[in-house]
């Protein structure tokens, strides 16, 4: 069969229906006509092009971006389009530009931390662009501890302004989206010093360029960091480095939410908690979770197709076997798509989550903030670990092919990796929810019981008192055949033990410290694996959750409940130890877990082309050869090397210079 016959052969095999799981991906009709339209607009339109960017030096790449981003702004603009559809453009043109940080970081912060009177001032500029804005927090010396950051504001009650400054060569802002070229005003993060006293670190906006000739103000030093990881990837975005000479602001640029200062210098709290100084953060990363499916749904989309069109080795007719049907192939590629619909499905969890938390805050009820905080770190670092990990494997599951630029996948690996760091590093936001989960657990003794995600602890309260033999475990009894392993309520009765067991576990070690943080230092490796297992625990929940819902279209909840299985199965067996050593299984149950498991991927076999179109991607969006609709891979691949710049010539520059005088000189040795 020919290449392009494959995918067509493959797509006759499916046992649902494609359009409505497509509208269950997008997640209502509405999402996925938007999404559809601009996907369409996007690939239609010649400007927004984007072969050859592994091909172009930095300036290069750098201008070519500056073109895309304000030309889908005048589009933007042209179209009259609505937020949600310029969200998808934004998506689908698929560039990294300063835009991001100035949507994604620079408004949302203005809206989360200003007063209602700074709102009004900035706003309005910001959304017509008036102003470019960035988010200007981590410096040279620190990222992960932001109340280590050493800039400076200080108050000066004679003239009603702040002194921005940087005192150390470590406290130069380093790293902001969009700051080193583009920016013409940041949100400043800077420790608030009034009356000799300081008040912790504040967002003050800050003008940094003219908006007359861009040059940069007096007292202020920018620049661009430098070349970043991978060849186009995120090398089209201007990270930027910032340092400021005793730089004045007016009083009203603090961002004045959370605290106050007034003329004479006295600072005010609002009853708004100091913690919301970070709230910017909790979106982004709540809107990186939902990013994260995309980015693995794409991978996984390029590796199934290809995976189908692939054969390597004969069977008894002499047709070679397509790879998608080894085990191994199956094994290592189903879970990476099974994962991708769970995230795609805890992502919408977390934005409700992320919507109720912003209601009840303008409510001034701020009681699932610190389950809110959890909840988007740790769900951002598992995701994006996930992701980043499964980019990889998806290359390695290519063979060859997956390495050259023409797959899609280096430069989708090297766009997406930094994903596991900035907006906190993932260890550093696991042993946040860890922090969370033991004080959740040392409250349990006094009887207050915990809500939300955190609520299958209160349920597990024996634990504390250490009656957790495995005879008191339901899953025992329940399963006794590979079949059992399907059943939601056993599938989340062990994920919940695991995890309650784990964080009980850990608990108790603690407490064996006379110094709590002590204690929570030496024990950090053992508390981030729980935080895992409750990270875990809420995507498994969140799918289960998701499979109780009406689900319309032919044989599409079938398909969902197959993949949720596979994603907690998969990850049961990965985990088994954990599973295991607290007890919450036995090894048979073990291996019956595992046998359901293979028989569910040859349940998804005839559906996996079908899976990955119901991601609706378009051809320029996927950027792959391999992962082309129509499944033509070797014609195209052939046809994309000649379009390397060293085929320009048949003869290589540089020939003369070196190939010619080495071959003459071995050709004289001979003779010799
Ligand atoms: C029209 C066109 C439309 C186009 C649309 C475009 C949209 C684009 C969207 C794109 C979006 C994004 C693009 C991505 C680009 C990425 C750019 C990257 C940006 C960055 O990286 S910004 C910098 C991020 N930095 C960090 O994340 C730093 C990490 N560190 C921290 O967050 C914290 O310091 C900490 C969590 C490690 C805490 O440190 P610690 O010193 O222990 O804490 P304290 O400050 O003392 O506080 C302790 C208590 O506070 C609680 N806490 C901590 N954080 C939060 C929080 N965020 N919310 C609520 N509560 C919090 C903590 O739990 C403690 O509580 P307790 O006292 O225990 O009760
Ligand atoms: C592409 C990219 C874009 C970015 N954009 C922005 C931006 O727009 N604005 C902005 O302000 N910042 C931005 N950043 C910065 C980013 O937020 C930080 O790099 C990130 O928060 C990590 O902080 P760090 O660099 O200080 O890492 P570090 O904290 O120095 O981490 C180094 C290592 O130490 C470990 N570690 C640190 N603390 C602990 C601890 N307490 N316990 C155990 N291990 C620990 C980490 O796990 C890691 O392995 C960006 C970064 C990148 C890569």
């Amino acid at each position: 069969m020919e290449g392009v016959d494959i995918l067509p052969h493959e797509r006759s095999k499916t046992q649902f229906d494609v359009d409505a799981m497509k509208i269950v991906w997008a997640g209502s009709r509405h999402a996925f006509e938007v999404s559809d339209r601009m996907a369409r607009l996007v690939a239609s339109d010649p400007a927004f092009q984007k072969d050859n960017r592994s091909r172009l030096g930095r300036k290069e790449l750098f201008k070519n971006t500056l073109r895309k981003a304000t030309y889908a702004w005048k589009r933007i603009l042209e179209l009259r389009l609505t937020e949600e559809e310029a969200g998808r453009l934004r998506f689908f043109v698929d560039e990294p530009a300063f835009t991001d940080l100035h949507w994604g970081m620079f408004v949302p912060a203005i809206k989360g931390q200003g007063t209602e009177e700074q709102q009004q001032k900035w706003l309005p500029l910001a959304y017509k662009m008036q102003i470019i804005g960035c988010y200007a927090q981590t410096e040279l010396g620190h990222g992960s501890n932001v109340q280590g950051l050493e800039t400076t504001a200080t108050f000066d009650p004679d003239k009603d302004e702040f002194v921005i400054h940087s005192p150390t060569l470590t406290s130069s802002k380093w790293w902001p989206g969009g700051l080193g070229k583009v920016s013409t005003h940041a949100v400043v993060y800077a420790r608030l010093i009034t009356n000799g006293e300081e008040h912790g670190v504040h967002g003050f906006i800050v003008q940094l360029r003219s908006l007359d000739d861009h040059m940069p103000l007096p007292g202020i030093t920018i620049g661009d960091i430098g070349m970043k990881f991978g060849n186009g990837a995120y090398n089209t975005m201007d990270n930027g480095v910032l340092t400021f000479d005793h730089v004045r602001i007016p009083r009203n640029q603090m961002l004045m939410r959370v605290l106050q200062v007034t003329s004479e210098g006295k600072c005010v709290q609002s009853n708004v908690p100091r913690q919301l100084i970070y709230g910017t953060m909790v979106f982004v990363r709540q809107t990186i979770v939902a990013d994260a499916s995309s980015a693995l749904s794409r991978a996984v989309c390029i590796a199934t197709r290809y995976s189908a069109v692939r054969r390597q080795f004969g069977s008894q007719d002499g047709v070679e076997t397509q790879v998608i049907d080894y085990k191994t192939q199956q094994n290592r590629l189903f879970p990476l798509l099974a994962s991708a619909y769970a995230f795609r499905f805890v992502g919408e969890w977390l934005k409700w989550l992320y919507t109720d938390v912003t209601q009840r805050l303008q409510a001034n009820d701020f009681s699932t903030l610190p389950e809110a905080h959890a909840c988007t770190a740790g769900l951002k670092s598992l995701t994006t670990t996930a992701t980043a990990d499964a980019i990889e494997e998806c290359r390695k599951l290519c063979g060859g092919h997956g390495y050259l630029c023409a797959s899609g996948l280096p430069e989708l690996f090297a766009v997406y990796v930094p994903a596991c760091t900035y907006e906190g590093d993932n260890v550093v936001l696991l042993l946040q929810v860890a922090r969370f989960l033991m004080k959740t657990v040392s409250q349990l003794g006094s009887g207050k019981k915990p809500i939300g995600t955190t609520a299958y602890l209160g349920r597990v309260q024996d634990l504390m008192q250490c009656r957790c033999e495995v005879q008191t475990v339901g899953i025992i009894y329940s399963i006794n055949a590979a079949e059992d392993w399907l059943k939601p309520s056993v599938m989340l009765e062990a994920f919940e033990a695991r995890s309650a067991r784990m964080c009980v576990a850990r608990a108790q070690n603690l407490g064996k410290f006379a110094n709590p943080e002590d204690g929570f230092a030496e024990l950090s490796a053992d508390l981030v694996e729980a935080a895992v297992a409750h990270c875990q625990l809420i995507v498994v929940s969140k799918f289960l959750d998701k499979l109780q819902q009406d689900i319309p279209g032919n044989g599409v909840k079938q398909q969902l409940q197959n993949l949720c299985y596979i994603y907690a199965l998969n990850l049961l067996h990965k985990h088994l130890g954990d599973f295991l050593s607290t007890g919450c299984i036995t090894p048979k149950q073990a291996s019956l877990a595992n046998d359901q498991l293979r028989s569910l991927y040859s349940q998804v076999r005839p559906n996996a082309i079908a899976l990955v179109d119901a991601f609706n991607y378009t051809d320029h969006y996927l950027g792959s050869v391999l992962g082309r609709y129509d499944g033509n891979v070797y014609p195209k691949l052939y046809e994309e090397a000649w379009k390397d710049p060293l085929n320009d010539s048949v003869l290589p520059d540089g020939y003369n210079e070196y190939i010619r005088p080495l071959l003459k000189q071995q050709l004289h040795n001979s003779r010799l």
